[in-house]
């Protein structure tokens, strides 16, 4: 194995113009945090355990059994080491999944965080400290085949029975059948099940059920339970998504999560302070979304700067070396846009998290006015980090060329895994459209003369009135910040009239949304854009930043803004908020930001710290020695175990000999 850096990737190092261990601390929250994060990293990275053959070169059962196994070791581990805290618990579980998750992530993303949101204290003592301690294993089954984004429509049903004190449980229809819950297929005993509560034939709305679909003794199914795994998928291979029907299963009445609603033994239906309590899960999960999102881009882009350091290829100059990609301006269009974008969402992610946690401590207390808010804000930040990650990771890997296929290059693998977010967990349009609607009821209030707060508060403000002719230094955070504003309040004011206009020609109020949803969903886009814009200039305020992280952050930032604003630039043309010229500054803008960040791409990846056992990606190599670890790679492909293939002698050699003898 070679030892050597890359001399390429060490000049690029060498000629950084800050220290990438000062974005390093202030990306991961300081010194002390930082120092926890490599040190749990590498214990992962180094035990034994966690070793195994490339994912790549297995089918998908050993690829279900792997990440099991890995996952159940993972467990023990952390408890004998008592890693609790949730960062700890991230760093560690990242570093010994690498691009992947393993068949138990719902129980922990989302079946722990419902039994704790959703059940009362003594359900928890029942179940809570089981699921913690894994005597039980589960997940969350709402999405069924027929319905995954109108909850409201789901048709698996809860109908309580007074004589018996129980629910039965059914999926009355095929389209009901329950599909995609991960780790339902082959691993979960238990699952929350979201279905529609009915009592005496009064259909209540979705609420949650504890139910057992295995044996705990067998792992067979429960009686009146169907369950299996749905197939392959584009990726997520290790992943076990299930299918579950049932017939006629009855549960006890305790087995309804009552934190918020409850029936009584006579069949009393207690209502929750709101309906909406019951999609706290897909709140906290949208949430924690926009923080992966950005980790996933940060390393898609790490790959790809490091690799277009150290990959040479024609001639700029005729007669002259070859340069490396990276100096041809256009490769550098094609990855600075989505490094500024990485980190504006890795800082984007932090304040969504730091909202949630304050808004979920308020709702905890009772304060369910948070809520709203909360939601409008998950749903359109989930929905913008996800596209964004989606689109910078493809494009990082076409600007790998060739080798960003491979599986070598760890991007494929990391897009499959990854590409889910955009659609789990609420499909990317439907939940702009509910910041949407959001965004249409305060621009209502704001109207009316009420002062909004939180991410809506500059729709009460007075919106700049365009000023012809007036030019405007395009590199300033506050003239980008105002344009960005100025661009959303305006297409919501927009969205808000034409919704109106399709009432007023005679549309009922659904007809007028679906006929404006188009510009309802650029609002909300808008908006979301807005809140990034915004969030990484006002962290650029920070007082302590060294002066040469603040000069790098600034020009990321300015980027982030140029990009966006040139790749939207119609939207900021349309009312004459900018001009022509503006948007050629802009341009211009970000030919220079893109020159003043060449010297400083390498380190600027460098910072968001991903070991190479993370990165998983040959091209991505911290030492740059790709071409000697492509090969080596390939040898290790199980085609590869012997030099003729078995298959030659069962297909190839009789067709081949056999058009040989009629020559
Ligand atoms: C290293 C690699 C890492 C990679 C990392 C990748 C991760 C990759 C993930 C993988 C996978 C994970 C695991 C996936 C696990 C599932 O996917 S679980 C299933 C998730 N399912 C969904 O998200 C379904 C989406 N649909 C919905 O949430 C809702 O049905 C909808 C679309 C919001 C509509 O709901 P609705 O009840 O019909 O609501 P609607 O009538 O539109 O509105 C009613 C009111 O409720 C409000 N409302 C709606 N929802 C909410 C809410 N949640 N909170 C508060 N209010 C709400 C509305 O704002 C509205 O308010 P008003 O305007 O009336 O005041
Ligand atoms: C990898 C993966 C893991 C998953 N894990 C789980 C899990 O653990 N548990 C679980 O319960 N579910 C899970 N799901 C299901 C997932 O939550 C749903 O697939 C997702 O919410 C989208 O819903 P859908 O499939 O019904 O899409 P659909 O709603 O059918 O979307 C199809 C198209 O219709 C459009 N559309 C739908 N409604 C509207 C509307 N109102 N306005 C405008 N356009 C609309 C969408 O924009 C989209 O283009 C998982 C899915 C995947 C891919």
């Amino acid at each position: 194995m070679a030892t050597r850096m890359n001399p390429d990737l060490k000049k690029e190092r060498e000629s950084a113009s800050f220290d990438p261990e000062k974005i390093t601390n202030f990306l991961y929250g300081g010194p002390e945090k930082l120092r926890r994060k490599r040190e749990l990293e590498s214990l992962a990275l180094n035990d034994p355990d966690f070793q195994h053959e490339d994912l790549n070169f297995m089918s998908r059962e050993q690829q279900y059994e792997t990440q099991l196994k890995k996952g159940i070791a993972m467990i023990t581990k952390m408890k004998e080491l008592n890693i609790t805290d949730f960062w700890d618990q991230y760093y560690y579980t990242t570093a010994v999944l690498v691009s992947d998750g393993y068949p138990m992530s719902v129980h922990e993303r989302m079946f722990l965080p419902t039994l704790r949101g959703q059940a009362t204290e003594q359900q928890k003592e029942k179940w809570l400290k089981m699921a913690e301690n894994y005597a039980i294993v589960g997940t969350y089954a709402q999405t069924e085949i027929g319905h995954g984004t109108f909850v409201r429509g789901l048709e698996t049903t809860a109908t309580f029975d007074p004589k018996t004190q129980e629910f039965i449980l059914n999926t009355p229809t095929l389209s009901a059948s329950k599909w995609w819950p991960g780790g339902m297929g082959k691993t979960s005993n238990y699952v929350v099940l979201m279905a529609q509560l009915y009592i005496r034939g009064k259909s209540y709305g979705v609420h949650p059920f504890m139910l057992q679909i295995r044996s705990l003794e067998d792992h067979k199914p429960m009686p009146g339970v169907t369950v299996g795994d749905i197939g392959p998928k584009f990726g997520y291979d290790f992943m076990d998504n299930g299918f579950l029907a049932l017939n006629n299963v009855r549960i006890p009445r305790e087995n309804m999560l009552k934190k918020y609603s409850r029936v009584e033994p006579d069949g009393t239906y207690v209502k929750p302070p709101s309906t909406k309590l019951t999609y706290g899960t897909m709140v906290l999960v949208r949430a924690g979304i926009v923080m992966s999102s950005s980790r996933v881009l940060a390393r898609a882009v790490t790959i790809a700067t490091r690799y277009s350091c150290v990959r040479r290829q024609s001639e700029m100059k005729p007669g002259h070396p070859e340069p490396q990609v990276l100096d041809y301006v256009t490769q550098q269009y094609k990855l600075f846009p989505n490094l500024a974008a990485a980190y504006a969402f890795w800082l984007t992610g932090q304040t969504m998290m730091s909202v949630y946690n304050k808004s979920s401590s308020q709702i905890e207390k009772g304060d369910i006015s948070v809520l709203p808010e909360l939601h409008a804000l998950s749903a359109g930040l989930k929905a913008l980090s996800s596209a964004r990650a989606d689109v910078g990771m493809e494009e990082c890997r076409l600007a790998c060329g060739g080798h960003g296929y491979s599986h070598a290059s760890g991007l494929p693998r990391l897009y499959t895994n990854s590409t889910p977010a955009a659609t789990a967990e609420g499909e990317h349009v439907v939940l702009m459209l509910q910041t949407a609607r959001y965004l249409m009821k305060s621009y209502t209030q704001s109207v009316q003369g009420e002062k909004l707060a939180g991410s809506v508060a500059y729709l009460s403000g007075v919106q700049p009135v365009p000023v012809a002719g007036r030019t405007r230094n395009m590199l300033d955070l506050g003239v980008l910040c105002d344009a960005y504003e100025h661009r959303a309040a305006r297409l919501v004011r927009e969205a808000a009239e034409q919704l109106r206009s399709e009432m007023q020609a005679g549309k009922d109020q659904a007809d007028a949304w679906n006929a404006t949803s188009v510009d309802l969903l650029k609002a909300a886009t808008a908006h979301s854009q807005y809140f990034v814009v915004r969030n990484f200039a006002e962290r650029l305020t920070d007082t302590t930043l060294d002066s040469s992280v603040f000069a790098v952050l600034t020009r990321l930032c300015q980027l982030y803004a140029l990009h966006g604003l040139v790749t939207n630039s119609g939207d900021f043309l349309e009312d004459d908020y900018l001009t022509g010229a503006d948007i050629r500054q802009a341009r211009r803008h970000i030919n220079t930001l893109m020159a003043k960040l060449r010297p400083d791409a390498v380190a600027l990846v460098d910072a968001f710290d991903y070991p190479d056992g993370i990165l998983n990606s040959i091209l991505g190599r911290y030492d740059g020695n790709v071409y000697e670890h492509l090969l080596e790679w390939a040898k290790a492909s199980p085609l590869n175990i012997t030099d003729v293939h078995q298959s030659y002698q069962k297909y190839l050699k009789p067709f081949l000999q056999a058009n040989r003898a009629k020559l």
